[in-house]
């Protein structure tokens, strides 16, 4: 199974489970994490998820190979599993802790800005490297990361596509608190289990109220965003960054005007 996913005391878990592949997300692992919080906002059983990977990588981001081999024809990435995932998480009614340990990139830090809890360890890493891939930031990050950064700073993660670690991230607003690593775990189940045990009404309503200035915003920009995201995966550039990725190289972009 490459998304473990339970539910216990009130908690849905879910965690990326392919270290082999730095915990890299095919479409059948957005689609386990789609059906599982599809599955949790009809169910009492839960009020409170957490989402998290191993303690040395969060996830490399989406599976370069799934990007390669199945880029959209026609452009369109609404019916994808990935997008299925996303508006899942992003419109989810219960309370979501992220629990980042190791590297988070691509969608693997964007996911974060629709949660609401985040707690990263001291050896987080978070990147969003979608113009070294030819790419361009992806649900509602351009939004969502300029408005809890600042256009410069979120300028120098989304355009020169820098690292940067889980401090720096505490400072801009992108993470709740930082852990030593073996604390991790722990802590983030705790906070969790807070939730569980708080009325659930109310922790609906909050969560409503808190997200309803940028709801329309973030649905536009996210829309946006895939109508370019979903035709440069299929252009040139994406397609020398990705095979430089496996041929472990790096890209050449100078050809491209
Ligand atoms: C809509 C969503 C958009 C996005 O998410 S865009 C972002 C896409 N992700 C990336 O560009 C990240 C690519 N991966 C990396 O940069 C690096 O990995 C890490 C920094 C995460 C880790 O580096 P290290 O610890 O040196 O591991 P390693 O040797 O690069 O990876 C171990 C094996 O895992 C495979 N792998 C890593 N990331 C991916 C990926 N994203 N898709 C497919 N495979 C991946 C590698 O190829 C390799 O495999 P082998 O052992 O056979 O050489």
């Amino acid at each position: 199974m490459e998304i473990l996913s339970s539910i216990e005391n009130g908690i849905l878990t879910l965690e990326f489970n392919r270290p082999e592949r730095k915990n890299a997300i095919t479409a059948a692992m957005y689609q386990a994490m789609a059906d599982a919080l599809t599955a949790a906002e009809s169910d009492t059983a839960v009020r409170a998820i957490l989402l998290t990977g191993k303690s040395d990588i969060f996830t490399a981001g989406n599976d370069l190979e799934d990007f390669m081999k199945n880029a959209p024809t026609s452009g369109a990435i609404e019916d994808r599993s990935v997008y299925q995932f996303m508006m899942a998480l992003s419109g989810s009614t219960k309370p979501v802790v992220a629990a980042v340990a190791g590297n988070a990139v691509g969608i693997g830090t964007t996911l974060l800005m629709h949660c609401d809890l985040v707690y990263a360890a001291d050896n987080a890493k978070f990147s969003m490297p979608f113009v070294q891939l030819g790419l361009c930031p992806e649900f509602g990050s351009s939004l969502l990361l300029t408005q809890i950064a600042g256009y410069p700073r979120a300028a120098e993660k989304l355009m020169l596509g820098e690292a940067f670690g889980a401090q720096e991230a505490l400072e801009m607003g992108l993470i709740s608190k930082v852990l030593p690593v073996a604390e991790l775990r722990a802590f983030a189940e705790g906070q969790a289990a807070k939730l569980v045990a708080l009325p659930a009404s109310s922790i609906r309503v909050t969560k409503e109220l808190m997200k309803a200035a940028r709801k329309a915003p973030v649905t536009d920009a996210i829309a946006a965003e895939n109508t370019h995201f979903g035709k440069m995966l299929s252009a040139p550039e994406a397609k020398e960054a990705f095979m430089a990725f496996f041929q472990k190289r790096k890209p050449d972009f100078t050809q491209f005007a």
